[in-house]
């Protein structure tokens, strides 16, 4: 386990905590094998009734690490690590409860299309600037964000590269709340607590029935990674992560 993500019990809940505060928790290679090994893990520990994912204070995530992707755009290796986490993310069967202060980018905002109750800040913006990256939707958002917001919405925020800010996210019914960056924690920890006290097999099946087949978010999954990792190796992104990383 990389030191960039934290995974810690509490009671019932098991805690994946992203810590690269000095990179705003962009998300390396490491950070997704940690993450699929908690999830995979959780789910397999009968007194696991919850996951929670948290990020920092001001930043969930900055989405995936731009070196890792500039690497991959040079000819280096990468890629499916991304693809087997957001695998496991779609089919996790347990509750995931997520709160978001601040930065969430790219895959930063998708990760929350998977849970089931996402908390965020007055000061969170959702963004997925794929398109200026050179890059297409991930983590099935293509199927997942049209559905809860329409398309016109999911148009603004996964092409064009809108910034959602939290209050909007919510009203939209993208995510559950809104609280002070103070109370994040400690009301993303009470909505899961509450979960967990729910006989877990009655919650297991009502969850499966209101997030219905999993099929088709995996089928979507696949077809976006095919597209995603030829664009990966285009000029389009590898100039835009060279921009990135050159920037002053
Ligand atoms: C499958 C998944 C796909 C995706 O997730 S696609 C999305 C990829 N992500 C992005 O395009 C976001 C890139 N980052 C940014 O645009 C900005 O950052 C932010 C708006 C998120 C934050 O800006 P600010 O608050 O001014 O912070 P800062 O000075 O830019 O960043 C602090 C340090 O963090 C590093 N960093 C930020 N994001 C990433 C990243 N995504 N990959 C690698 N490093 C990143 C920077 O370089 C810098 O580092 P140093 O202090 O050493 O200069």
């Amino acid at each position: 386990m990389s030191e960039h993500v934290l995974v810690e019990r509490s009671g019932p809940l098991q805690v994946i905590r992203l810590n690269r505060p000095e990179k705003k928790n962009a998300i390396t290679r490491a950070m997704y094998l940690d993450m699929k090994a908690a999830l995979e893990e959780g789910d397999a520990d009968e007194s696991v009734r919850c996951h929670v994912m948290l990020g920092s204070p001001g930043a969930f995530s900055a989405g995936n690490d731009l070196a890792d992707f500039l690497a991959v755009a040079t000819g280096g290796e990468g890629g499916q690590e991304v693809y087997d986490f957001l695998l496991t993310l779609a089919s996790c069967r347990k509750p995931l409860v997520s709160g978001a202060d601040g930065i969430a980018v790219g895959i930063g905002t998708t990760i929350h299309l998977h849970c089931d109750l996402t908390l965020a800040t007055p000061r969170t913006v959702f963004s997925t600037p794929f398109v200026d990256l050179g890059l297409v939707p991930e983590a099935a958002s293509s199927l997942l964000a049209p559905m809860v917001i329409g398309h016109q919405r999911a148009f603004a925020l996964l092409a064009l590269g809108e910034g959602l800010p939290a209050q909007e996210a919510k009203a939209m019914g993208l995510i559950h709340g809104v609280v002070e960056p103070a109370e994040l924690e400690g009301e993303v920890f009470g909505l899961a607590d509450r979960l967990a006290a729910k006989p877990p097999e009655a919650l297991r099946i009502a969850r499966d029935l209101i997030r219905g087949p999993r099929e088709h978010v995996l089928a979507r999954i696949r077809e976006e990674a095919v597209h995603f990792m030829e664009r990966l190796k285009s000029e389009e992104a590898r100039s835009a992560f060279m921009a990135f990383m050159s920037r002053k």
